[in-house]
C-alpha cells in the first residue's frame, strides 16, 4: 500500500533537493517512480545529515554541535535497524522500509553508499584519479546499482552501466561544486592533477588560479564523458519508461558539464 504522507513528503524533498532529478523521475512508471522516490528520500536525508544541510541547501538553522563521526554511526545503525524490520520513526527510514517491503535488493549497497560519506567525514583527500573514482563509486555508483535493481535489472553488464552513470553524475557534481566543496574543507580532485598545474588543495580556489583549475576540471569532465558513454550501452534492454527517465537525467546532468566547458574559468561565477 503506498503511504500517502511519506509519498507527499518525498515529492517535496526531491523538488527542493534536485531540479534535475525531480523532473526526470516523473518519466518512470508509477511503481518504479515510487521506489526511486523513496530511495531519494533516504539518500537526500543521509547526504544532508553528513553535509549539515537541508535538501542540499546550507541552512543557518542547523547547529554544528554533533560530531560528523557520531552522525554517520547513527545513520549506519538506523539503516541497519530499518533493514531488519525495526519500527522506525523518521520519514527517510520509513521510506527505505517501503522499498524493502516491496522489492528485495542487495542492501549491502546502502552501507557501501554510507562508506562514501565516511570518506567525507574523515576529510579524505584523493591523490590519483582512481581514488577519486573510488569515492564516486561509493556515493553514486551504489545508488545507480540500487536503482537498476529497483527497475528489475539482473544482467551484470547492465548493472555496470547503472554504476557508471552514477560515477558520471558524481564527476559532474564534483566539477560543478569544486569551489563550494573547498569552503567545507573538501577536495575531490586528484591532487596529482592539481600538482601537474602547479596547484594544491589550498590554492586551487584562488581567483588567479581559475584558468589552471579549469584545465584540471576539463580532465575530470573528459573522464565523466567516458562514463556517460559507457552507461548508455544497455539502455535499450530496459522498459521504455525507465529508459526515458534515465536518458532524461543523463542529458540534464551531463548538460552541467557542457555549461562548465562553455563558461571555462568563469564557470564557477554562478551555479550551473
Ligand atoms: C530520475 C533519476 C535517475 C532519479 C535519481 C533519484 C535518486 C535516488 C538520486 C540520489 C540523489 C542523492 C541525494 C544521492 C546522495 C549522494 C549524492 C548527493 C549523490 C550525487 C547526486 C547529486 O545530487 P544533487 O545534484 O542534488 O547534488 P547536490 O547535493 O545538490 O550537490 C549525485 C551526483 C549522484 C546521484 C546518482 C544517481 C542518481 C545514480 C544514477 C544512475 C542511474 C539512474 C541508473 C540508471 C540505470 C541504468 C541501467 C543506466
Ligand atoms: N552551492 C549552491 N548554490 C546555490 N544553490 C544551492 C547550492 N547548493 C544547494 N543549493 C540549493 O539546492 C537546491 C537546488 O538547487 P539547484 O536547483 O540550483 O540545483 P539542483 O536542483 O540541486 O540541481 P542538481 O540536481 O543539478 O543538483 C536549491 O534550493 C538551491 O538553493
Ligand atoms: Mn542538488
Amino acid at each position: 500500500m503506498i503511504d500517502d504522507s511519506i509519498l507527499k513528503l518525498a515529492n517535496k524533498i526531491i523538488k527542493a533537493g534536485s531540479k534535475s532529478f525531480s523532473s526526470a523521475i516523473k518519466l518512470f512508471d508509477p511503481v518504479i517512480r515510487y521506489k526511486v522516490l523513496m530511495l531519494y528520500a533516504w539518500c537526500r536525508y543521509c547526504d544532508d545529515v553528513i553535509d549539515n544541510q537541508i535538501c542540499g541547501n546550507r541552512s543557518k538553522f542547523l547547529k554544528k554541535n554533533v560530531s560528523m563521526k557520531h552522525k554517520l554511526k547513527i545513520l549506519r545503525i538506523k539503516t541497519k535497524r530499518a533493514c531488519i524490520g525495526f519500527k522506525m520513526k523518521e520519514p527517510a527510514f520509513l521510506a527505505l522500509q517501503k522499498i524493502i517491503s516491496i522489492h528485495s535488493f542487495p542492501v549491502h549497497l546502502l552501507f557501501e553508499h554510507l562508506d562514501g560519506f565516511e570518506m567525507d567525514v574523515m576529510e579524505r583527500t584523493y591523490i590519483t584519479l582512481d581514488e577519486t573514482l573510488g569515492y564516486c563509486y561509493h556515493v553514486a555508483g551504489t545508488i545507480g546499482l540500487i536503482i537498476a535493481h529497483l527497475i528489475g535489472v539482473k544482467e551484470k553488464d547492465t548493472l555496470n552501466c547503472a554504476r557508471n552513470l552514477g560515477i558520471a553524475f558524481q564527476l559532474t557534481n564534483i566539477s560543478r561544486d569544486v569551489i563550494d566543496d573547498f569552503y567545507v574543507g573538501r577536495c575531490y580532485l586528484p591532487l596529482d592533477w592539481l600538482r601537474n598545474e602547479g596547484l594544491n588543495k589550498s590554492n586551487f580556489v584562488l581567483a588567479e588560479n581559475r584558468k589552471k583549475l579549469f584545465k584540471v576540471v576539463t580532465r575530470i569532465l573528459d573522464v565523466a564523458e567516458f562514463y556517460y558513454s559507457s552507461s548508455l550501452v544497455k539502455l535499450n534492454t530496459l522498459p521504455l519508461r525507465s529508459t526515458l527517465a534515465i536518458v532524461t537525467s543523463w542529458s540534464i546532468y551531463r548538460e552541467i558539464g557542457i555549461k562548465i566547458r562553455k563558461y571555462k574559468h568563469k564557470a564557477w561565477n554562478k551555479r550551473q
